[in-house]
């Protein structure tokens, strides 16, 4: 990842959290190299705040430092073994916002949670639709996911019971990170998409389907979704994505004004998600049907204010064919169609034990592809409830 520069916190034995950016497979402690008194703290927070005219000067210096073979010794005794050092939440996650940008994974779903209804919603071409999600359980990579026990219900049953999911799904996003506020009043412009978000993070929005099918009509997911959302340790800075950008797809019908986009913040990022070790999808994002610049301008679109450190997801990246679904309720089809891992042992849905690895690539401005890192998470049996 050298050229990409992703910010990350991380501890080793001897220090609390630093600040660093991935280089190779080390990381460069930016504490004592850099002079901006901002990454000397255990968040991005304060570094995400400082705008965008600054986010490239400090993109700036640490390319020349770490570039120029003369400062070989100087930055020797900061650089540490990724190996080596612990990583943590990169920054403190104010507001979370989940969109739901994908036509495919809308339609697949659609049909699934309603059907003999169309699939898509009629709000849907006209709006990006998202939903307000819970900030504080967010957390990173290599945390493990506990079953969530809750309300369940099928169609079959006559009343709901508590107990753990029996439907416990994945969703493959990527997800944009918030570093310019704006105040109360004001709406964020398409245009203005780059100076307020710095970088992105995977995000894998773990989902209990039995719940959120039982308890989301009609404010939408809730507990089915709020238990855990797992991010990359590392946020990849817009600035590294520069040959990563496509115009999106042609809309129809025309959005409305505020929403008019030609900022080309489609993008090139190829997923791969690894059940128990084996790939078992490959989503892209360069099909998505909204733009991460309308989702901004529509989250802001009442005048609510943006704060440092807000997380918005694109929604679950699918596309037409079976192998490139971003969830195990599409991949399986509802479960009726169980995939077969190479231990022969079967899976419509998430079992204790099983390890879900999101990773991701986009094209280097030199040629090939870079990583973006992974994101990923093993699950816990249920914690029996407290009575
Ligand atoms: O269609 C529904 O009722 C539910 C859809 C989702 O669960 C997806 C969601 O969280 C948004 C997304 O990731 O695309
Ligand atoms: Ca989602
Ligand atoms: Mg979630």
């Amino acid at each position: 990842m050298t050229e990409q520069l992703p910010y990350g916190v991380f501890s080793t034995g001897a220090l609390h959290r630093h600040i660093g950016v991935a280089i190779g497979d080390q990381v460069l402690d930016l504490t004592s190299v850099v002079d901006e008194a901002a990454l000397r703290s255990t968040t991005l927070n304060a570094f995400l705040a400082l705008g965008r005219a600054r986010w490239a000067e400090v993109r700036a210096e640490i390319t020349e430092l770490v570039a120029d073979p003369a400062n070989r010794q100087r930055i020797r005794p900061y650089l540490h073994p990724l190996s080596e050092v612990q990583m943590h939440l990169p920054f403190d996650v104010a507001d979370y916002v989940d969109f739901y940008a994908s036509e495919q994974h809308a339609t697949n779903l659609g049909r699934m949670f309603r059907p003999g209804e169309p699939p898509l919603p009629p709000n849907w071409k006209h709006l990006p639709i998202g939903y307000h999600g819970r900030a504080g359980t967010v957390v990173p990579s290599g945390t493990a996911i506990v079953r969530p026990t809750g309300q369940r219900k099928a169609p079959d049953e006559s009343s709901p019971t508590d107990g753990p999911t029996r439907r416990l799904d994945i969703e493959v996003e990527l997800a944009f990170v918030v570093g310019t506020p704006s105040d109360l009043g004001t709406c964020i412009r398409t245009a203005d998409f780059a100076d307020h978000v710095f970088g992105v993070v995977l995000l894998n929005d773990w989902s209990a389907r039995d719940l959120q099918s039982w308890e989301y009509v009609p404010l939408g997911p809730f507990l089915g979704k709020s238990f855990a959302t797992s991010i990359s340790q590392w946020v990849v800075p817009l600035a590294a994505l520069e040959a990563a950008r496509l115009p999106i797809g042609a809309q129809d019908p025309e959005p409305l004004d505020y929403l008019h986009d030609t900022e080309n913040w489609g993008l090139d990022i190829d997923f791969e998600v690894q059940l128990n070790g084996q790939v078992v999808s490959r989503p892209r994002y360069r099909g998505m049907y909204w733009s991460p610049a309308q989702m901004l301008a529509h989250l802001t679109a009442n005048g609510a204010r943006l704060r440092t450190g807000d997380l918005f997801a694109s929604g679950t990246v699918s596309g037409p064919g079976r192998d490139e679904v971003g969830s195990l309720i599409e991949l399986t089809d509802a479960g009726r169609a169980p995939i077969t891992l190479a231990d022969g042992s079967t899976r419509a849905f998430l079992e204790d034990g099983d390890v879900v690895t999101i990773a991701a690539t986009a094209p280097s401005p030199a040629g090939g592809r870079f990583g973006l890192g992974e994101v990923t998470g093993t699950i816990l049996p249920a914690v029996p409830r407290r009575r």
